[in-house]
């Protein structure tokens, strides 16, 4: 296995400039090659997450063409005409290439077998499935019932009234929504449970309302679209940068010595995470809020105590700022780490008790104290790009620290360690 040391930091500073958003370069790339006409997507994401929706789409015959750094794809939009595929589309362990095909290609005629990596074989989909089959798609589970592997018949179907359970991943009624407009008929949707993860709905029902499609949406808890519609290619559409991503300058700064400017997200960005960054305010540290970027600085840190289950993926990060805050940090409401790309409730205890912390794990939350001091050791990743990412600040508060496949950033970060590294004096 490979294995990166990361040598103890004093100071961070400079300026990054994030990579596109996961969440919209996939959500984009799907309703652009839905709809009619070209699109010209800019600072799309190149990672594993995104390569697998662009494979897919390859597949059934849309026509995507890349530039060199494969930041910019123009896509020809097959106006809902996709293609059956010759071969089982293998979309590793990418939530939003997986969940929203799954709904799509149920409402596309065609024979389609959607696989993924072993872990994706462990992360429910039966909540999208149900809701699907109540519509009177044709889904049928190859392996373990409300599991992926699937087999669909795709068809025609009509929309109605429809219940989903939205307690566990909000990428079901994502898909449900992007699926809607392909229906015959208009589509009123009942959310079962709380609905989880809500600031990615807002995503959702933003790239829509950019592809031509309305979402009524009353208070999260009903929602409606209307059928027969067509998605319309805006031309042009521009990414912004990865809010979950700019997570780990926020933290590094926070937690270092020095200055980072992170450019493309700030306060008009439209993904949730950049709750993060309001978080670390409450944390202690010193934001500069611009339009489309940030400056953030050190700060007293204090623990804090936070309902993270609008902010999932940066949560992370606040586990390892912990390590250097003053008391302890409780985060909680995020049952939902357990089914993503590990069990992250179990991982993130197991791996900051080996750096010394005391932590507690609950059923939904995690509260940890930090250490007089930090121990030395490597930190298993369980092939999670985020654990990689956010252990990667031990090192940022001044402790050597080895990251164990420190390749898994390739989902959403390839070159996460380098640009941590362009800004690090040690
Ligand atoms: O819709 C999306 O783009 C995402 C939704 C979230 O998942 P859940 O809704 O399963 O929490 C998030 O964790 C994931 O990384 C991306
Ligand atoms: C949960 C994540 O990914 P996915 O889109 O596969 O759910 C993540 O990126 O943290």
């Amino acid at each position: 296995m490979e294995q990166l040391t990361l040598k103890a930091i004093s100071k961070v500073s400079g300026s990054v400039t994030l990579p596109g958003s996961k969440s919209l370069s996939n959500r984009i790339l799907l309703l652009a090659a839905l709809s009619k006409g070209t699109t010209e997507v800019h600072n799309l994401l190149d990672s594993d997450d995104i390569r697998y929706m662009l494979g897919a789409l390859e597949q059934m015959g849309v026509t995507v063409t890349l530039n060199a750094d494969k930041t910019v794809a123009t896509v020809e939009g097959c106006a809902g005409q996709l293609k059956t595929p010759k071969e089982a589309l293998f979309l590793g362990n990418a939530g939003t290439a997986y969940r929203p095909l799954t709904a799509v290609l149920a409402a596309t005629a065609g024979q389609f077998e959607l696989v993924g990596e072993p872990r994706m074989e462990e992360r429910p989909i039966g909540h999208l499935v149900d809701a699907m089959a109540k519509l009177g798609a044709d889904i049928r589970y190859l392996k373990n019932a409300d599991y992926p592997p699937l087999l669909i018949e795709g068809k025609s179907l009509s929309g109605g009234q429809v219940e989903i359970d939205g307690s566990i991943s909000s990428q079901f009624l994502t898909a449900l929504l992007m699926a809607a407009p392909l229906f015959t008929g208009d589509t009123h949707i009942r959310i079962k449970g709380d609905l989880v993860s809500k600031p990615y709905i807002d995503i959702t029902i933003g790239v829509m309302a950019q592809f031509g499609i309305e979402v009524v949406n009353d208070n999260y808890q009903t929602f409606m679209v209307k059928g027969q519609q067509m998605y319309q290619s805006p031309s042009r559409i521009m990414v912004e940068g990865d809010a979950s991503s700019a997570s780990y300058f926020i933290a590094a700064a926070a937690i270092s010595g020095g200055e980072i400017e992170i450019n493309g997200v700030g306060k008009k960005s439209v993904q949730g995470d950049i709750g993060f960054a309001n978080v670390m305010e409450q944390v202690g540290a010193k934001i500069d809020w611009y339009d489309e970027k940030l400056v953030v600085s050190k700060g007293e840190l204090k623990g804090v105590d936070i309902d993270a289950n609008a902010i999932p993926d940066a949560a992370m990060t606040l586990a390892t700022v912990a390590l250097f805050a003053k008391g302890p940090t409780a985060i909680r409401n995020i049952y939902n780490w357990r089914v993503k790309e590990t069990d992250r409730l179990a991982a993130m205890a197991t791996e900051l008790r080996k750096v010394g912390a005391e932590v507690i794990e609950g059923h939904d939350f995690i509260e940890i104290t930090p250490p007089s001091t930090i121990n030395l050791t490597d930190i298993d990743t369980y092939n999670d790009h985020r654990i990689a990412m956010c252990f990667a600040m031990v090192a940022v508060g001044g402790h050597e620290v080895i990251i164990n496949d420190p390749g898994c950033t390739a989902k959403t970060f390839p070159t996460f360690f380098n640009v941590l590294e362009s800004i690090t004096t040690h």
